[in-house]
């Protein structure tokens, strides 16, 4: 794995945080980046996967303990956003779901599994910079937080349906705790990606920003409206509203990656993603 924790812009030395800073590998290999600002206590955490953040075993891995490491330093706040100037997330990683190794495939859905539990579940409040492009997974991953601020003339949304693919139960959820029934029922039947004005109206994004600078202060503005609340009971009010959706999963967990598995080794799948695979090569010569 490889995260680094930075804390004020430097790798923080602090005896308190000592145990957090995870070694360092050369920069190129990093695939996440947490940066705590030590006087807001806010930290963001950036995914760097180019050239699109295809969440793939290896970036989810880091994404879960960065989400860890944020929640156990107690931070005020965690701002998910990506290293891309379009690309939030291009969602999952199709060539770990293409003609897979079976091993690999259980662990990459269980790392996505618990990525959406610690992120969905988190107790520190959480926000997306959404400065890209941010289809399926990417989608999933902006609408766990509790706050989305979203940069103009991009797309969102759950596009599972025009792949041919069935967004899992949770995937679901995370959307109907986002907007109305009805707008999520039609968006995900359709598999509708939104443009960032379209995403706003509906209520898949709180706010659009100019810049990503723009977007981050927006993030931090959400968090400080938190200033007069109690944390705890902050944290239980989530933990209550959300509950049903985590234990549906967690009661499910095992048999969820099976699902997947016997989906995605379909011939027909199988088939279905080559396809898609292929027509996103020949889009980019
Ligand atoms: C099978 C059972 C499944 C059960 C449920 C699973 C739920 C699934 C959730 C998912 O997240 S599935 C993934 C859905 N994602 C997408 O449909 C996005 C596809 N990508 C795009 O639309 C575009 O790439 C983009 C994100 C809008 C970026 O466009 P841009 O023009 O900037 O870049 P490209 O030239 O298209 O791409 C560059 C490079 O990256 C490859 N790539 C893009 N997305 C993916 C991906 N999701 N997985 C793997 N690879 C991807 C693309 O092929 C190009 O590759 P190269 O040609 O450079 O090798």
């Amino acid at each position: 794995m490889q995260s680094a924790l930075i804390v004020g812009k430097k790798i923080c030395s602090s005896l308190l945080l000592r145990n957090w800073v995870r070694p360092l590998s050369a920069a190129s290999d990093k695939l996440t980046n947490v940066e705590v600002n030590d006087k807001t206590g806010f930290a963001k955490l950036t995914m760097n996967r180019p050239p699109v953040n295809g969440l793939n075993l290896d970036l989810l891995r880091d994404l879960h303990q960065s989400i860890q490491d944020i929640e156990k330093n107690k931070c005020r706040g965690l701002i998910l956003t990506s290293a891309s100037n379009t690309i939030f997330s291009a969602g999952l990683d199709i060539m770990e779901m293409y003609k897979p190794d079976q091993e690999r495939l259980k662990q990459f859905w269980t790392a996505l599994q618990d990525v959406w539990l610690a992120l969905y579940g988190s107790a520190v409040p959480t926000a997306a910079a959404i400065n890209g492009h941010s289809p399926a997974g990417g989608c999933l991953l902006a609408a766990s937080c509790e706050y989305r601020v979203m940069l103009p003339k991009y797309t969102i949304g759950l596009n599972e349906t025009q792949l041919g693919i069935v967004a899992p139960k949770w995937f679901m959820s995370t959307f109907r705790n986002v907007l109305p029934r009805r707008i999520a029922e039609q968006a995900l039947t359709q598999g509708k990606m939104f443009t960032s004005d379209e995403a706003l109206k509906i209520g898949l994004v709180d706010e659009l920003a100019a810049t990503k600078e723009e977007a981050l202060l927006k993030c931090e503005k959400f968090f400080a409206s938190f200033a007069k609340t109690d944390p705890i009971a902050r944290y239980l009010t989530k933990k209550q509203l959300r509950h049903n959706d985590i234990k549906e999963l967690l009661d499910e967990k095992v048999q969820d990656v099976e699902n997947f598995v016997l989906f995605v080794n379909q011939p027909s799948v199988q088939k279905g993603l080559g396809l898609y695979l292929e027509s996103l090569k020949k889009k980019a010569k």
